[in-house]
């Protein structure tokens, strides 16, 4: 049995797992069942985005005939020939987009063992002028799969349908503790910028190394994750401890970014959390969608009551939060994915 060096807990799911803390399940649902249904949602959304960061998501309307479709291109995907998938190579995008091979990206400066396609929102390329902010790289076309043309439709269909359901949970969470529910609305809209990864974590690496993806906080407000049957997903908890986050079917597992840490002023907390590499050779797929904001965003400080007990954002100088979305997405970027730093970017090495 692995053990992570932080946690003394088993790191696979087992069932002789000695203890096991359970995510809050949510009913997206109940917002329309009525203000007692609604009252009781906004209890438990309050509770968990306030103290864990971290729950899991049913009742989000999201059908199993799309999550099939899309589950079943990207395991397409990942069997393509390596020569296929290496045609989307990101280190051939300035803007991040495409696939990146399994050990090629980095977590707190340590190996990933996963591969992986990115995608986002569908636009030109916007290579950013003299003066103007450097985030702009983050904008430009997808890398899609010739062979595989049903990846694309799925993929950006997903896109779209889970910016509705984050768009709803998000006014939800943002009613629960108080605050206004279109707080946020101008910095998303048409220019929004969701991202989506479609993940594959190949099994254990054969130097021992156990890090699927390393312990991080995602950058923006809200991430909806998609995982499949395998488990290895782990959340950091109160005690310092990483616990298993186990497999519900049908359900996202929501966490809580980092903007909307900053924006509470550290009310609600974005929650670090890691994979464990699956054992052996088995294979565990997985698709995060992140909901975040303009990249030209800056995220206003959040009007509401609970603003005076906030304890002030997590400070950990090796990872500054920035109120500006775009640069706390390029600054992730431009640390996890070395080679298309250096081959595109090796001007914005030195932190603005
Ligand atoms: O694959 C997973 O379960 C989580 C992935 C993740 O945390 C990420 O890509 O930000
Ligand atoms: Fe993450």
């Amino acid at each position: 049995m692995t053990h992570s060096p932080r946690s003394p807990y088993p790191t696979h799911p087992s069932h002789e797992r000695p203890y096991q803390l359970q995510l809050p399940v949510i009913d997206l649902s109940a917002a329309d069942r009525g203000p007692q249904a609604r009252a009781l949602l906004h209890a438990q959304l309050h509770d968990a985005a306030h103290r864990v960061g971290f729950f899991q998501l049913v009742g989000h309307g999201v059908s199993d005939a799309e999550t099939t479709a899309l589950t079943s291109a990207t395991r397409r995907f990942f069997a393509l020939p390596e020569a296929d998938r290496l045609a989307l190579d990101n280190v051939n995008s300035p803007h991040f987009r495409g696939y990146t091979r399994t050990g090629d990206e980095r977590t707190g400066g340590s190996r990933d063992w996963r591969d992986q396609l990115d995608i986002g929102p569908e636009r030109p390329a916007r290579a950013p002028a003299p003066g103007e902010p450097a985030y702009w790289w983050l904008q430009g076309p997808n890398q899609w799969p010739a062979a595989l043309p049903e990846l694309r439709t799925a993929a950006l269909g997903w896109m779209e349908h889970l910016t509705g359901v984050a768009d709803r949970l998000l006014r939800e969470l943002l009613a629960s503790i108080g605050a206004s529910p279109d707080f946020y609305d101008p910095v998303f809209g048409d220019r929004a910028h969701p991202h989506l990864k479609l993940v594959r974590y190949p099994g254990s690496s054969r130097d021992g190394a156990d890090q699927g993806v390393g312990a991080h906080k995602d950058y923006g407000f809200l991430t909806l994750l998609l995982q499949d049957e395998v488990g290895g997903l782990q959340v950091e908890r109160e005690d310092g401890a990483f616990h298993d986050v186990p497999p519900l079917p049908g359900a996202f597992v929501v966490n809580l970014g980092e903007l909307l840490e900053v924006a509470t002023d550290g009310y609600l907390v974005a929650t670090n959390h890691r994979v464990v590499s699956p054992p052996g050779a088995t294979e565990r797929f997985s698709v995060p969608f992140f909901y975040n904001p303009r990249l030209d965003a800056r995220v206003e400080p959040l009007a509401f009551p609970y603003a005076p007990r906030a304890p002030g954002v997590t400070s950990d100088p090796d990872n500054p939060l920035y109120a500006e979305y775009g640069r706390n997405e390029l600054k992730g970027k431009l640390r996890a994915h070395p080679q298309v730093t250096a081959r595109h970017h090796a001007d914005l090495l030195v932190p603005a």
